[in-house]
């Protein structure tokens, strides 16, 4: 049953003039919590460049922090063809590219907190928009419930599926510090933060999409192959499915 509702994804707020202008309106400004920064109001009239296309995507997030879930999604692109979108990236190409926000996304990420809704969804909105591909693993996100409701807002969509890489602390604490790819959040102190943020502001979203049957638990523990075939049956599942196809 799910199946059927995962073809539905639309981005009908920006496809539809109409309740896209009423919905843009008014800057966005949902955001109070004290683990993100000040809020930035969102203008959406600032993607005006971005053209929409008037197709439907499938949506995948993928969460589980420092669980290899970057890994793991290297290995979806390879087998399923989707297109990539690590918000942790997309954050980090701001700062070295010297964007407006680019000093208060360093602090944040270097505090371990996050970083406001509105900046984070613009810049997968516009990588999502500027794609051929409709298949995304959005990974990293959404980091709280704020970021949830912001994006479900914006894109006017849920995702299809969520991938949830459950792993153990200690295991995610040994493999973040062993990375060595210079990130500035690989530290003991930075982990911690990291880690009291998933609990408080991760974990309810992934609750609120269990709720919803939408997230599928793989036990990130295990070699890279291992964990891939808990993975594979979860998109293997679609192959079959001439509207999956169409996609
Ligand atoms: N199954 C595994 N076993 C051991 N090490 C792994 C495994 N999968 C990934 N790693 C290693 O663990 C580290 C973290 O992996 P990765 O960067 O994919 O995690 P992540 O979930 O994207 O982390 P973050 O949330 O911090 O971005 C990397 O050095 C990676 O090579
Ligand atoms: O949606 C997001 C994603 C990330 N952040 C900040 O970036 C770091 C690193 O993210 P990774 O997914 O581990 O690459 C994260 O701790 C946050 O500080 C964010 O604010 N919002
Ligand atoms: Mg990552």
């Amino acid at each position: 049953m799910w199946r059927r509702a995962t073809i539905q994804s639309s981005f009908s707020y920006l496809i539809n003039s109409s309740s896209s202008s009423s919905i843009f309106k008014q800057p966005i400004n949902i955001f109070s919590h004290t683990f993100t920064s000040t809020p930035i109001p969102f203008h959406p009239q600032e993607m005006d460049g971005i053209p929409p296309k008037h197709i439907s995507r499938f949506i995948t997030f993928v969460l589980g922090p420092g669980s290899g879930k970057g890994t793991q999604c290297a290995k979806i692109v390879e087998t399923f063809g989707f297109k990539h979108l690590s918000a942790g990236d997309l954050l980090r190409r701001e700062i070295v590219s010297d964007s407006k926000y680019g000093s208060m996304i360093l602090t944040t990420i270097k505090e371990g907190r996050i970083v406001p809704s509105e900046v984070t969804v613009k810049l997968i909105l516009r990588e999502i928009q500027s794609s051929d591909n409709l298949k995304f693993l959005i990974d990293g996100f959404p980091r709280s419930e704020e970021n949830r409701i912001a994006f479900e807002q914006i894109i006017g969509a849920e995702p299809n599926i969520v991938l949830f890489f459950d792993c153990p602390e200690e295991e995610m604490v040994k493999r973040v510090l062993s990375r060595n790819q210079g990130r500035i959040d690989d530290n003991i102190d930075t982990i911690k933060k990291r880690l009291k943020v998933f609990e408080a502001l991760n974990r309810p979203v992934i609750d609120h999409y269990a709720t919803k049957g939408k997230v599928h638990k793989i036990n990130a523990v295990g070699t890279v192959d291992q964990i891939f075939e808990q993975v594979r049956p979860v998109f293997a599942a679609f192959e079959h499915d001439a509207d999956w196809k169409a996609v």
